[in-house]
């Protein structure tokens, strides 16, 4: 058995997993961060949108070529085709935001983990760990079988929504069927948009329990998906997909030139996501938004804080949860309690009638939105029912 030895072995390099590298290796920790894949970034499994200022709050600077469109807008479609738009013409502050390259991107973030000292293994897969001494004792397989185990003080998991460092350190992070979301998406080309400048979010029977998105990456070109939850979906995500594409006129003569699929857990962040030598970053932690089922952002932050937080306690010579708790707070103070928020609004959003959809976002296409949040939204429809809307209530406060 050949067995390497690191401080801080990585699961993943997802964003979560490089910016967690980063930051742990640039902090002084002897940091190995590997991944399964024979190419960082792909497939990628992700409609590529981020808003405006997520790069900024991480230290990442803005790259010309891992940025395949910006975004200045938005538009939200009812199931009776009303539209809400808000763009520059509309809102005072523009919703800017970015599509990117996730295929470069993620290649980016890992190489500059590198620059920072990390090492990087790819085409190289974590299979089982188990503790040993002060750390634990994982079990690989590489294309290069240079080693079979890696010994590691901490193993950050960082091994998406459908990882498995949680359950070998007997961390639950099983999500509950009602709110594990199927993602499917095609990238098209050939399509007709109304505005290749705004992001467009579909809603009601046309993705039960989810969206259906359009998020352009060119002039022609853009991410069309749906995000359906199993437990309301009465066809295959297919099905629900290709009839969207089908139905609508700005995809319907488009073709597809590259499929993605991949879960996404909409339950916010799982209860426990530390113990002892092991914490859980980007999606394996849940750090997803219950809503939009988005977590590029939350995974770089987590990633980022995870890292710090692991380069400390590796300098302390202490790996116990104790230790590792300030990262878990940070998570519950900065994302935790928001995401809380976000499950009422999923509920209310997921559950409604078409029939209700269709008010709302009529009511939001007339209410003349000049400052878009979430709050301004529910404000306005909770001028349509407040009584059925009661649990938005407390988002207000
Ligand atoms: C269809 C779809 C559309 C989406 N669109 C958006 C969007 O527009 N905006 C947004 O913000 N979010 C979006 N998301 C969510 C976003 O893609 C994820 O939140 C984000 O990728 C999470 O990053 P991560 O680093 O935690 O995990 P991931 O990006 O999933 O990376 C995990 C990595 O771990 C590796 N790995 C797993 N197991 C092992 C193992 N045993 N050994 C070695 N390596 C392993 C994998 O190969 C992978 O590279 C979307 C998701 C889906 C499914």
């Amino acid at each position: 058995m050949n067995i390497k030895e690191v401080d801080v072995l990585i699961i993943g390099a997802g964003p979560a997993g490089s910016l967690a590298a980063r930051e742990a290796s640039k902090n002084g920790a002897k940091t190995l961060i590997i991944d399964k894949k024979s190419e960082i970034g792909t497939p990628k499994r992700c409609a590529e949108g981020i808003m405006s200022g997520v790069l900024e709050r991480v230290h990442i600077t803005p790259d010309e070529r891992w940025i395949a469109r910006k975004i200045d807008g938005a538009r939200i479609v009812s199931p009776n085709n009303t539209s809400a738009w808000f763009t520059p013409e509309t809102l005072e502050t523009p919703a800017t935001g970015i599509i990117l390259e996730r295929k470069v991107f993620d290649k980016h973030m890992t190489m500059d983990a590198i620059r920072e000292g990390a090492e990087v293994m790819i085409k190289t897969e974590a299979l089982s760990m188990k503790r040993e001494g002060d750390g634990y004792l994982v079990d690989i397989k590489s294309f290069n079988k240079e080693y079979n185990q890696i010994k590691a003080h901490i193993v950050i998991g960082a091994d998406g929504p459908e990882g498995h460092v949680a359950r070998w350190a007997e961390l639950n992070t099983k999500v509950p069927l009602a709110e594990m979301e199927s993602g499917l998406q095609y990238e098209m080309t050939n399509l007709k948009m109304k505005n290749n400048s705004v992001i467009q979010f579909f809603f009601g029977s046309v993705a039960p329990g989810g969206y259906a998105w359009i998020f352009p990456k060119g002039y022609d070109t853009a991410n069309v998906g749906i995000d359906i939850s199993g437990i309301k979906a009465e066809k295959s995500a297919v099905k629900y997909l290709n009839d969207f594409i089908a139905n609508c006129d700005e995809t319907k003569d488009g073709q597809i030139v590259e499929i993605n699929a991949g879960g996404n857990p909409l339950c916010g962040i799982f209860d426990k996501i530390i113990t002892d030598n092991v914490m859980l970053v980007g999606d394996a932690a849940g750090c997803v938004s219950p809503i939009t089922g988005g977590g590029i952002d939350t995974a770089l932050e987590s990633g980022m804080i995870a890292g710090r937080v692991a380069a400390k306690a590796i300098k302390n010579r202490d790996y116990s949860e104790e230790k590792l708790q300030e990262y878990a707070d940070y998570i519950d103070s900065h994302l935790g309690k928001k995401f809380k928020k976000y499950i009422a609004i999923r509920d209310v959003l997921y559950n409604s009638s078409d029939e209700d959809l269709d008010e709302y976002i009529t009511a939001l296409a007339n209410a003349n939105i000049t400052k878009l949040s979430t709050k301004s939204l529910i404000k306005v429809v909770m001028k349509i029912s407040p009584r059925k809307l009661f649990k938005l209530r407390k988002i207000l406060l």
